[in-house]
């Protein structure tokens, strides 16, 4: 099939790049130039595992094509997939500025019958307007070229986006006719080929299963903070608890992780964009509201943790930080907690020595230039290199080399032998034999 995929971000770039895997040529489009031109180049905008490998070799194969016009993909296009952002707006509604955008510009452009697949993450509704869209664009052309519109939301997570797209779980297709239902399903099949589990169903139903996914997973994510605080208060250990629930197939082991918040450029956007549809229909989502305020204080917690140690007195202190990006397998940076606890840290009077095996490069860009410039915030090249002379260790996010640190030589490093595990990767006991003191979330505190 020929293909065009519009925006080549993390969904755009992964859906492009696995579609035209399968055989499909693919035009992947973007607004932004110098992706483009990197692309062509093989230098991918992103990090993300195995990714490289599949644009190079079917760039190669001249299956995978990369322009900024949306003129020369139309030529011979069948599928248009929407794969642009969709960020807050002020009041935490989704703005579909770009996706209506590129249903226009697709108007413009499209030569013959086409499907246009909606796999940006949109409100109930938008498949409406992006068919208005395209509608209004081929009249002013005097065209009656048919089109359909699909919803299609995509589940990959970062870090896994390719695993995860060439082995879906599921897949949404919301359709309201036949052909387009066939359509999507020649397209998907041969990543589904040993379990078919494509789910047809209404567009505004699958517009909805996608919000109701994200809020779901962050909602679990935040009761289990909610769980942890209290643990804290009763000497309990959280790890414990998860443990004993997850093993309740009803409640499963994914998404009960104790942690210092959920970021990422989906979960706390998504729980907004929801929470904003809920208002615009006259309804007050108290859950969700509740899930989105216990985040927002959760990426507080390490922070309130270090200033309660030192009793407020936070002025000159230098603290080592392991991990930046908002989960490990990934370069984004968008919400993560290493950004609010740094800037707290840096607010408060203190210096912040931060390393991240990958997102280094984001992270100069994430804060303002003059901590750099004046050595408030180093981003160095070694995890133990962050230790040196701190007054105490954050872990933020749980990257594999720092699940098992050589203690010994962090605390020969470190001024304070303190360590601040958001991820509670660390066991309370050995670290405390190792002449640790100790935090983590949900679990009562150690001191060496
Ligand atoms: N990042 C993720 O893991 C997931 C994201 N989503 C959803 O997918 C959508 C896209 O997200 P990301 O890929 O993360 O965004 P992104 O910000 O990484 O990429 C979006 C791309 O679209 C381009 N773009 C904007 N306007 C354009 C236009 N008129 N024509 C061509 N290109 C244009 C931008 O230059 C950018 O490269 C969002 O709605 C998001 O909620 C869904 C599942 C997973
Ligand atoms: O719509 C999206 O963009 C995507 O959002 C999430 O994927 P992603 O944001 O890439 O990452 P997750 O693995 O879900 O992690 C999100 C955040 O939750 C945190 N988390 C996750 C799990 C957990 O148990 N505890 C916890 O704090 C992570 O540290 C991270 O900050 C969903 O998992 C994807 O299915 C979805 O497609």
């Amino acid at each position: 099939m020929n293909i065009t995929v519009v925006g080549s971000g993390y969904v755009g770039l992964v859906t492009g790049a696995c579609i035209a895997e399968m055989g499909n040529t693919v035009y992947c489009v973007d607004v932004d130039k110098s992706k483009i031109e990197n692309l062509k180049q093989g230098i991918l905008p992103i990090y993300e595992p195995g990714l490289e490998e599949i644009v190079t070799e079917n760039h190669s194969s001249g299956r995978l094509l990369f322009t900024t016009s949306l003129s020369e993909a139309a030529e011979q296009c069948e599928v248009y997939f929407i794969a642009v952002g969709t960020p807050p707006g002020e009041d935490g509604s989704a703005d579909l500025r770009y996706v209506l955008e590129v249903a226009r510009q697709i108007g413009d452009t499209m030569t013959g019958p086409a499907i246009v697949v909606n796999k940006s993450t949109v409100p109930v509704g938008t498949a409406d307007l992006v068919r208005a869209a395209v509608t209004e664009r081929l009249e002013a052309r005097g065209s009656d070229i048919a089109f359909s519109v699909v919803s299609n939301p995509e589940f990959l997570k970062e870090g896994a986006a390719v695993d995860d797209f060439m082995h879906p779980d599921r897949i949404v297709i919301g359709a309201d006719n036949e052909h387009a239902r066939q359509v999507m399903s020649a397209l998907y099949a041969p990543f589904i080929r040993n379990r078919p589990r494509t789910m047809f169903m209404g567009i505004r139903d699958a517009e909805m299963t996608k919000y109701a996914a994200n809020a779901m997973l962050a909602t679990k994510i935040s009761f289990m903070n909610e769980i942890a605080s209290l643990c804290e208060r009763l000497d309990v250990d959280v790890e414990n608890v998860r443990l004993g629930i997850g093993s309740d197939e009803r409640i499963g082991y994914h998404f009960i992780y104790a942690g210092c918040g959920y970021g990422g450029s989906c979960f706390p956007k998504d729980v907004k964009a929801l929470i904003n549809i809920a208002h615009q229909n006259d309804f007050e989502p108290k859950l969700l509201q509740a899930v989105e305020s216990r985040n927002d204080q959760q990426k507080h917690s390490l922070f309130n943790k270090i200033s309660a140690h030192f009793n407020g007195d936070l002025k000159g202190r230098t603290f080592a930080v392991w991990g930046l990006a908002f989960k490990p397998g990934t370069d984004d940076m968008r919400e993560a907690p290493s950004v609010v606890l740094i800037n707290s840290l840096i607010n408060a009077g203190a210096k912040v020595r931060a390393f991240d095996p990958v997102a280094r490069e984001t992270a100069r860009r994430e804060f303002p230039e003059s901590w750099f410039a004046d050595g408030r915030l180093q981003i160095v090249e070694g995890q133990y290199e962050a230790a040196i002379d701190a007054d105490a260790l954050f872990l933020v996010t749980e990257w594999k080399p720092f699940r098992r640190p050589d203690f010994r030589a962090l605390k020969r490093l470190l001024n304070t032998p303190l360590i601040i595990d958001g991820r509670n990767q660390y066991d309370r006991e050995q670290v405390k034999l190792e002449g640790f003191s100790y935090y983590g979330i949900g679990r009562q505190p150690v001191h060496a």
